[in-house]
């Protein structure tokens, strides 16, 4: 059944050592800043240098805020209103909007130091924890926030109720020619996820292509990050996960699917493409990051269990965590039939296929928290003219999108832009909330390890 793997990773043992593998499921600081008005919303998805933040945000008071009623240049005490403070489902949520935007600046550096520690803390030896961190700074310097060290609480939560073993490692189920399965064993899901994927970099390498499916793995945070590790060695790479039931069926006011994303990447360099995204509208991440800054949902990214669509972040937030779930995000394309939201739905289903199927493991129907399902795969060019020439093309085609006429005033992009923009400006520092930096300074004193610190933001001073 099994024939003989391809293993270039020394944590998987060959699948003729496993025995017994069936297929069954297993089972303010100082130096911050609040602004609030009335009337507008501070734009958060994609944030990039403190800098920018600041520049987005001065257009956004000349434009926008005539008359901001508040404005606290630093620390994290003040005098300022009580609404100014609010951040918990504001009253006014989806009609006048309260704004209260605090951003903490961090360095990488001692972030990632901090992280690092924290991990082996939990357990992992000091290389595993070290990538860990790499891949929580990755999602932060490239403005993904809603998957970056905002995440920390959630996997430091699981880790300290057993729902993730530092120890495990990946196993393999079935290996035959380019395919795999391989059973992550509630392991941690960076780690699950590298050592499949460069499973399924080895078998492209070998076979033109490369697909491992994983079953009882736990949350791996971006998709991008394993589809560019293919990216980056010449190859085409795909990455997707399931996740917790978040995503409404088209017409169901309840969640079925996950947030299923699908990470595609080709190219290397400033050229690479890469498309890393949630099947749902937006990630829960993004409406997560929306409560901890107290703001609103502007999109149509969630519904009730009416299927209405639902602006208030908060409430969004407590319907997902309710038992049983009420409403959820909305698929891709947006809930009900007019814009075509069976699309994004059908999208989700693919990636459950993929993760939960292809692995025999569990489908997000069923989740709760852990036994996390994801697919892998690589696909070599040297079929199709090579890795030079297809990054060539891509990177012509790329460019020539790039150059045409805007007509709303944004540049046009392509997939991996933004991301990319912002990984080039964030060399040093990274910015985050400043709810999640409260978590960082929690866990540092849950741990007994110290917090990295605010950096000063001398121009607020
Ligand atoms: N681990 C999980 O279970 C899980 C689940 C869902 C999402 N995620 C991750 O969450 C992250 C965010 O996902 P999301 O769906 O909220 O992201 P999103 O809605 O911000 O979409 C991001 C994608 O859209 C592209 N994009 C943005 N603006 C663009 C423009 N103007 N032109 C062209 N392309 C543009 C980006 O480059 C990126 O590829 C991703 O990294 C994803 O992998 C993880
Ligand atoms: O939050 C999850 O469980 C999945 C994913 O990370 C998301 O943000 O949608």
């Amino acid at each position: 059944m099994v024939s003989g793997p391809e293993n270039p990773s020394p944590h998987i043992p060959p699948c003729a050592e496993i025995t017994g593998m069936g297929w069954a499921a297993p089972g303010v600081a100082s130096g911050t800043a609040v602004v609030c008005n009335a009337l507008s919303v501070f734009p958060i998805a994609t944030p990039l240098s403190y800098a920018s933040h600041r520049a987005r945000f001065m257009h956004s008071v000349r434009t926008s805020f005539p008359r901001p009623t508040c404005f606290r240049h630093s620390g994290s005490g003040g005098n300022e209103p009580d609404e100014c403070r609010q951040r918990k489902r504001p009253e006014n949520q989806g009609g006048n909007r309260l704004i209260v935007t605090e951003y903490v600046q961090i360095s990488i550096e001692t972030l990632h130091t901090f992280l690092s520690r924290v991990f082996v803390a939990r357990g992992f030896n000091a290389a595993d924890a070290s990538f860990i961190a790499d891949t929580l700074i990755d999602a932060d310097r490239r403005g993904i926030s809603s998957h970056g060290v905002q995440r920390l609480a959630m996997y430091d939560h699981k880790l300290r109720h057993g729902m993730i073993d530092p120890n495990a490692h990946a196993t393999v189920v079935s290996d035959v020619k380019a395919c795999a399965v391989l059973d992550g064993h509630s392991g941690m899901g960076q780690l699950i996820s590298r050592d499949a994927m460069e499973l399924a970099i080895s078998k492209a390498q070998n076979h033109g292509i490369g697909i491992v499916a994983v079953r009882d793995s736990n949350h791996f945070g971006t998709a991008g990050f394993y589809a560019r590790m293919a990216a980056d060695q010449g190859l085409i790479g795909l990455a997707s996960t399931n996740s917790n039931p978040l995503t409404v069926p088209t017409h169901a006011g309840l969640p079925a699917l996950g947030s299923n994303p699908i990470a595609f990447a080709v190219g290397q360099g400033d050229d690479q493409l890469v498309y890393d995204a949630a099947t749902s509208t937006v990630s829960l991440g993004k409406i997560e990051v929306l409560v901890k800054l107290g703001q609103p949902i502007e999109g149509d990214w969630a519904v009730d269990g009416q299927g209405l669509i639902n602006h208030d972040s908060a409430d969004v937030m407590d319907n997902i965590k309710a038992t049983p779930r009420i409403g959820g995000l909305t698929p891709l394309g947006g809930a009900g039939e007019t814009n075509a939201g069976y699309k994004g739905y059908g999208l989700a289903l693919m990636v459950e296929t993929f993760t939960g199927i292809l692995s025999g493991g569990l489908l997000s129907l069923d989740m709760r928290g852990q036994h996390i399902c994801h697919c892998f795969a690589a696909i070599s060019l040297e079929s199709f003219g090579g890795a030079p020439l297809v990054g060539s093309r891509v990177a012509e085609l790329s460019r020539r999108l790039r150059s045409m006429p805007s007509v709303d005033g944004h540049d046009v992009l392509v997939p991996g832009d933004k991301e990319n923009t912002a990984f080039r400006i964030n060399t040093t520092t990274v910015t985050v909330d400043e709810a999640t930096f409260r978590q960082l300074a929690k866990i540092g004193e849950r741990t007994g390890i110290a917090a990295p610190p605010a950096i000063a933001l001398d121009e607020y001073r």
